[in-house]
């Protein structure tokens, strides 16, 4: 089988811009291979950005001023897919995850779960002239799944190793783990993966309150690294019901966003610091480390044998020596070592997922997003005879 070319179009909930990676994608599951010929991360228009943002914390907007930014989000996602074949040969396939505005879980039997993401498949299908999957999530909320994360059937055909436990880490404005047992018969029913919590989202937020916007995050995680952490507030923090809720779990902005943010600020009165704003800094960082930590330490059968990061959050060296801390004598280094990029992961991994819907194999994985049965993931745009 000829590789297919195809681009992977993915904005997440820290919302910098179109990570944009064009690959040559061949086989179907062990035998998967992607080679990643561009990958880039294209910035959304400030004042897209902010819209995004707003419509992301519950602003009111009408239904024609949803189908604008909706429009307005497709092209930009279409101008991503056009410049990142510049000097390549063109791709065929298209898979855009598009932009996470709204995401409620499922809340218990009799109901499904809601995903909501703007970027519609068939506008990119129409303005780059190329075949468009989107709307990944739904059909794994369909058969009552949580439609997240979704990236786990891709880390386990790129990612696992038939000698060793791995935990893959994406740290992105929420963090997301995928569990991955060595490769064995039955492996795919073991693999676990579930929202950790919050990744840089805080971080960034808090961020742009102390300089009033100039800066967006914490870069190598430096302003933390000044800083010291607070335990007894990271330990009040822990105690938040989303970090004790066993999975399948998924979270979002709605859960660790601004009005969160505004929560952590006032708690962190009753404390004593003696460097503001770092050892606030400090401790949000502290806080996404020890979650994850925590979450492997009660989810998991046993620490893996090694811990891959991958996220703009895997390039905060001070998050990083934290988790290598807290981590002990499990090796903690990126997907880069692997061969995998840590940058463009995920927007590989939609491209993957668009790949397998166009073949016909199934992307979501019942055992993490605690789907009834595997689906074939997202709507196809453009194929028209
Ligand atoms: N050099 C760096 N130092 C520290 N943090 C960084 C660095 N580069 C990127 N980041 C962090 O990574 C974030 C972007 O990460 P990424 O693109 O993986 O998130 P995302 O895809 O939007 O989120 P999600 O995975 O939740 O959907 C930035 O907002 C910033 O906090
Ligand atoms: C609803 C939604 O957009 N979820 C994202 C978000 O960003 C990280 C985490 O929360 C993960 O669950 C998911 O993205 C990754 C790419 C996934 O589906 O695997």
């Amino acid at each position: 089988m000829h590789p297919t070319r195809v681009i992977g179009l993915m904005s997440g909930t820290s919302v910098d811009g179109i990570d944009t990676a064009l690959v040559e994608i061949s086989g179907r599951d062990l035998d998967l291979k992607v080679e990643l010929i561009a990958g880039e991360t294209y910035p959304y228009p400030p004042q897209l950005r902010e819209q995004i943002l707003e419509l992301g914390a519950g602003a009111a907007v009408s239904m024609a001023e949803l189908a604008t930014i909706d429009d307005a989000i497709s092209r930009t996602f279409a101008e991503a897919a056009q410049f990142i074949q510049v000097g390549h040969q063109a791709a065929t396939l298209i898979g855009s995850h598009g932009q996470t505005v709204y995401h409620r879980p499922r809340q218990g039997a009799g109901e499904l779960g809601y995903s909501f993401q703007l970027g519609r498949g068939s506008l990119i299908a129409h303005l780059t002239g190329i075949t468009t999957v989107s709307n990944f999530r739904t059909a794994d909320i369909s058969v009552s799944g949580h439609g997240a994360p979704l990236v786990p059937r891709v880390d386990a055909y790129l990612l696992g190793d038939s000698r060793e436990e791995r935990c893959i880490q994406n740290i992105g404005g929420i963090s997301n783990v995928t569990y991955l047992p060595a490769v064995s018969d039955n492996w795919l029913s073991q693999i676990r993966g579930w929202d950790t919590g919050p990744g840089n989202s805080l971080l960034d937020l808090a961020v742009q309150y102390f300089t009033n916007g100039a800066k967006t995050y914490d870069e190598n995680g430096d302003w933390a690294a000044s800083g010291t952490p607070c335990y007894p507030l990271v330990e009040k923090w822990l105690s938040h019901e989303y970090f004790h809720l066993p999975p399948p779990k998924s979270t979002g902005r709605e859960l660790f966003g601004v009005a969160y943010l505004h929560q952590c600020l006032e708690d962190a009165q009753g404390y004593q610091f003696s460097t503001w704003p770092a050892d606030f800094l400090a401790t949000i960082t502290e806080l996404t480390a020890v979650s994850i930590v925590h979450n492997y330490d009660t989810f998991l059968p046993r620490r893996p044998h090694q811990v891959l990061l991958c996220g703009g959050g895997s390039r905060n060296i001070y998050l990083k020596r934290r988790l290598e801390l807290l981590l002990g004598k499990v090796p903690v280094s990126t997907t880069d070592k692997v061969g995998i990029s840590a940058s463009f992961k995920e927007a590989i991994a939609f491209a993957v997922l668009a790949y397998w819907r166009s073949i016909g194999i199934p992307g979501n994985l019942p055992s993490v997003t605690g789907a009834s049965q595997e689906v074939l993931l997202g709507e196809i745009h453009g194929n028209y005879p």
